[in-house]
This record gives structure tokens, sequence and C-alpha cells, in this order.
């Protein structure tokens, strides 16, 4: 069944993206990541002020919002990559199935392959394909070369890549194209079975083909994984999430589905944003 809305905004026709009728309620949904009064300050500038939100199990949420307003750092909470980054304080919690990723005791190379994080420029390892992928499965002691060999076509017939690259997984990955890279990266990513899929405008570098798979590789993706992507791409964000927060200045505005959000926005500064009255 498809959506029979005709409402656009910023040039985004809902009813051509025919995608399944659901009925989705944030409210309804089983929570894996939980924000709570989230605060971060780069040195004295406070980046995001204060951010409460739920995302969604087995769903992909989408940030969106003009540049600076703090979608990759907060991206970057979920797996505590702003721990490398000099004078970040952090208040608040996020919970992942319950449990603050910020308690001392949380093992953080774990929390980061419970959740997983792809970056805007593909970053596959100077090694072979095949080794890109078995390379996490090593980390974690796994030994067997069948068990290794499984993994690893697992994971890259879910990332859309094995009929492309069966016939050379011991060829270097440097060889592949942009595209066969990010989708390589994330077959490197899901091979540890995270929970979590974090994805920084992970086709921005891409050409539209290549795009494209990655948006149909997203769609696949979310039966097993919750996946937050953060897009500059409006189109992007309506064709692939089911959810969209729509952050402005460090604070989270809007968080509703994604259909509703593009069609019928709540918040004046959402509708401002995604009509292309600002941003
Ligand atoms: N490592 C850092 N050190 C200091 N300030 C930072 C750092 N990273 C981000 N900021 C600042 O934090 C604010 C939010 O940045 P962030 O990159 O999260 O925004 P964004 O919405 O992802 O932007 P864009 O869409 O341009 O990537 C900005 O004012 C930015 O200058």
């Amino acid at each position: 069944m498809k959506m029979t809305s005709n409402a656009k905004a910023h040039g985004i026709d809902i009813s051509s993206l025919q995608r399944e009728v659901r009925d989705l309620d944030l409210s309804s949904e089983t929570t894996t990541l939980q924000v709570k009064d989230l605060r971060l300050s780069y040195g004295d500038k406070e980046a995001l002020h204060g951010i409460n939100m739920d995302i969604p199990k087995r769903r992909v949420t989408a940030f969106i919002g003009p540049s600076g307003c703090g979608k990759s750092t907060l991206l970057r909470c979920f797996n505590r990559m702003n721990d490398l980054v000099d004078d970040c304080n952090i208040s608040g919690q996020i919970l992942l199935d319950g449990n603050n990723i910020f308690e001392r005791t949380v093992d953080v190379a774990d929390l980061r392959r419970r959740v997983g994080m792809v970056f805007q420029k593909p970053n596959p390892f100077p090694k072979s394909i095949y080794e890109n992928v078995a390379y996490g499965l090593r980390i974690q002691g796994i030994k067997k070369k069948r068990d290794i060999d499984e993994t690893v076509e697992w994971a890259l017939r879910s990332a859309a890549l094995w009929d492309e690259v069966k016939d050379r997984l011991h060829e270097s990955a440097l060889g592949m194209s942009g595209g066969q890279q990010q989708r390589l990266v994330i077959a490197r990513t899901i091979a540890v079975k995270p929970e979590v899929l974090l994805l920084d405008e992970p086709a921005s570098a891409l050409d539209p083909i290549s795009t494209l798979k990655i948006e149909e590789l997203i769609h696949d993706l979310k039966n097993d994984f919750t996946i937050v992507i953060v897009t500059h791409n409006m189109q992007q964000a309506a064709r692939v999430s089911d959810y969209t927060a729509f952050m402005y200045m460090g604070d989270l505005i809007e968080f509703g589905v994604t259909d509703t959000l593009f069609t019928n926005p709540e918040k004046k500064q959402t509708e401002d944003y995604i009509t292309g009255r600002y941003g």
C-alpha cells in the first residue's frame, strides 16, 4: 500500500516516496537509546543545551538542521567519540538498553562495538577486502577460519556488496570505488553485530547511484539494527527515515514521524527550515 498524501515541502513530494503505510508512533516504540538532559560544551561554548529524546529500536532516525546546530556532536555522544576531543564536557545521561554509557565502569571499546559508526568519507583500512571485514572479528578473538569466512560473507551480503567482490576478496580495498568502499565500511561495522549503526552523512561524498545503493542498504539494514543518520539532504532524510529530529542551535526543536514532520510540522522553526526559509 502506498501513501496517499499530496503534501509537498522543500520540493519533497512525500506521496512519491512509495513507502509502506505503517502506523508509526514514537510512544509505542521500544527505546534503544534514551537521551536525558544531555549538555555538551567545547571549552566554554555549549553546543548541546539539554537534549531529551528516545531513539526507537530497529527504526531509522534522521537528524536534520542547519550547519553547526549540533547533529554530529549529538551523534558522536552515542558511542563516546567526544571523549577524544580535548576540553569537551558532558552532563546528563544516555542510556543504552537502560544502562548509562557515561558510567566509569563502561568499557568504551565494547560500547563502540555495540554502537558502530560510519563517517562521511569512506575509511577502509589499507588491507584486503576480506581483512577489512574480518578485522573486528579477529580483535574479538575469533580464530576459526570457517567462522570468520561465514561472517565476512554474511556482512558483505548484508551490505549488498558480495556479488561485486566475491571473486576479489583478497585484493586491496583501496582499489574499490568510493561507493563500494563505503559499503565495505558498513560491512566492516556490522560484522561485529552492533545494536546501533550511526551514519554521519554516509553518502555525501558519493555519486547519485552509490547514494541510492546506500539508501537501499539503510532500508534493508533496519530490520536488524537501530540506525541513526545525520544528513544535510532533506530528500534523503524523507526517503530513508522513519523518524526525524530537527535541531537548531544546540536544541532539539521537534522529533517525530518523518512524514508528519515534513508535511505538517508542529513548530514554526521546523516549517521554516523544511520550506527552505533558512539553513
Ligand atoms: N571539536 C570541536 N571543538 C570545538 N567546537 C566544536 C567541535 N566540534 C564541533 N564544534 C562546534 O559545536 C557546534 C556544533 O557542531 P556540529 O559539528 O555538531 O554541528 P552539525 O550540525 O553536525 O554541523 P554540520 O552540519 O556543519 O556538520 C558548532 O558550533 C561547532 O563549531
